[in-house]
């Protein structure tokens, strides 16, 4: 049996992880946590694998939460507040904490899972893009950190067919690094072709409608604006010490081809799979092992098409910034991040249009004035001077 944490278990990542606990049946969930928007599914979950520890962040919600959990038949112990997720993200110190959280207030159950000697299974991304260096200092042993982020999974696996000293996750440690560059593959969203001046009345609906994955809300928007591809270069970059001038960012609207990584001798390896978060999150939990019959093969009985083409850096601006914000200096994708999470929120309540989320993070990222080292402190306090200018700027 495998010790588990799962971070966000109320979301998409969340019960994917436990729709595969209970498939395979070799798991011990010992800490959940969500942010108390689903009490009633959470203390289902808690009841259904016999949670000792589940906790949410909003305090204010403890009573409701303990009804909630006597009514399902569970008598797991509460915990609430900000700092819920970090502790209950520290229970498991032989085990593996998957992060499902969404945005960067992940970071610091990053940090904690880490500092207790966890593996991390992280789908949250914000807490590579937030606190890259910070996540880097925490980590008690190489390989540590298991990337769940799809693209990231697929150049985890496609490492493993190459030498790569410098990655984190890859289990070659010696040698030389043979890997020349990331391919990055992207779906291109739901506007993929469309042109800048087609997009200024875009709805949030519209922009929700994902061509390929069926992924909570912060995610999807990103997916359509491509932030969430700049969003992952950096965590890639900082994942694998590769530079941001060599990750290649190709869409790929069937989005089976995961992401691919391309060596010094001009090989290619790809990772392809019909899309389906179980297969990476799976991985996520007991890498570099795998489990059977998790996802559904890609089939080969009818004709396949699968099909690439360059990124329209024109009509979406977001992936060019965030690769500058990588360049520009430690804390500026804090900033990028910080503002797109205060913009995606303003334009899915109606009060910014969608082509002004990225023309609003590109104003902030402009105003940044950078402080050279890195500590959680100025991660945070960039973080709210992004957030409070972003406001602002929303309003
Ligand atoms: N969904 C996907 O297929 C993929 C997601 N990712 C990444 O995984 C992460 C999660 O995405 P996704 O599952 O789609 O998001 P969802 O919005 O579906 O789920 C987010 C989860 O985080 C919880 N949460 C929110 N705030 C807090 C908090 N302060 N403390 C603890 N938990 C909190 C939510 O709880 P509540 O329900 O109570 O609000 C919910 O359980 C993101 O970083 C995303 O980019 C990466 C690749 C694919
Ligand atoms: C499934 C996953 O990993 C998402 O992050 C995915 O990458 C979103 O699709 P896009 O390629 O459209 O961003
Ligand atoms: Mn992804």
């Amino acid at each position: 049996m495998i010790d588990i944490v799962i971070l966000g278990s109320t979301g998409s990542i969340g019960t994917q992880a436990l729709d595969v606990a209970r498939q395979q049946g070799n798991f011990n969930v010992r800490g959940l946590s969500a942010g108390g928007g689903n009490l009633a599914l959470l203390a289902q979950q808690a009841a259904e694998f016999n949670v000792p520890v589940v906790g949410i962040a909003d305090p204010s919600k403890a009573d409701e939460l303990a009804q909630a959990l006597k009514s399902a038949g569970s008598e797991a112990e509460i915990m609430t507040g900000e700092n819920a997720s970090e502790q209950i993200g520290a229970l498991v110190p032989s085990g593996t904490v998957l992060n499902g959280i969404t945005g960067s207030i992940g970071l610091k159950p990053t940090l904690a899972a880490l500092r207790a000697g966890s593996t991390l299974a992280l789908a949250n991304k914000e807490s590579m893009v937030a606190g890259g260096t910070l996540v880097k200092e925490a980590m008690t042993r190489p390989g540590q950190i298991v990337p769940v982020d799809s693209e990231h999974s697929a150049i985890a696996q496609a490492l493993l067919g190459g030498r790569h000293e410098k990655g984190l996750t890859s289990p070659v440690v010696t040698g030389k690094s043979e890997v020349k560059k990331l391919v990055l593959t992207a779906s291109g969203g739901p506007f993929r072709g469309k042109k800048r001046d087609e997009l200024t009345g875009v709805t949030a609906e519209q922009a929700l409608k994902h061509p390929t994955w069926a992924m909570g809300p912060v995610v999807t928007i990103n997916s359509s604006s491509l932030m969430n591809k700049g969003l992952e270069l950096i965590e890639a970059s900082l994942l694998f010490d590769i530079d941001p001038d060599d990750i290649v960012p190709v869409v790929h609207p069937q989005s089976v081809i995961h992401s691919m990584v391309e060596f010094i001798d001009g090989s290619t390896l790809a990772q392809a799979s019909p899309p389906d978060m179980k297969l990476p999150i799976a991985l996520g939990l007991t890498w570099p092992e795998r489990m059977e019959g998790i996802a559904t093969p890609c089939s080969w009985d009818s004709p396949v098409q699968w099909t690439f083409e360059p990124v329209d850096h024109e009509t979406f601006p977001a992936l060019s910034l965030a690769k500058q914000a990588l360049k520009a200096g430690p804390l500026h994708p804090a900033v990028l991040n910080a503002a797109n999470e205060e913009a995606v929120d303003a334009f899915l309540r109606g009060r910014l249009g969608y082509l002004e989320m990225a023309s609003l993070v590109e104003q902030v990222l402009g105003e940044f004035d950078s402080p050279s080292v890195i500590t959680l402190d100025e991660v945070a306090a960039a973080e709210d001077w992004a957030r409070a200018r972003a406001r602002e700027i929303a309003a």
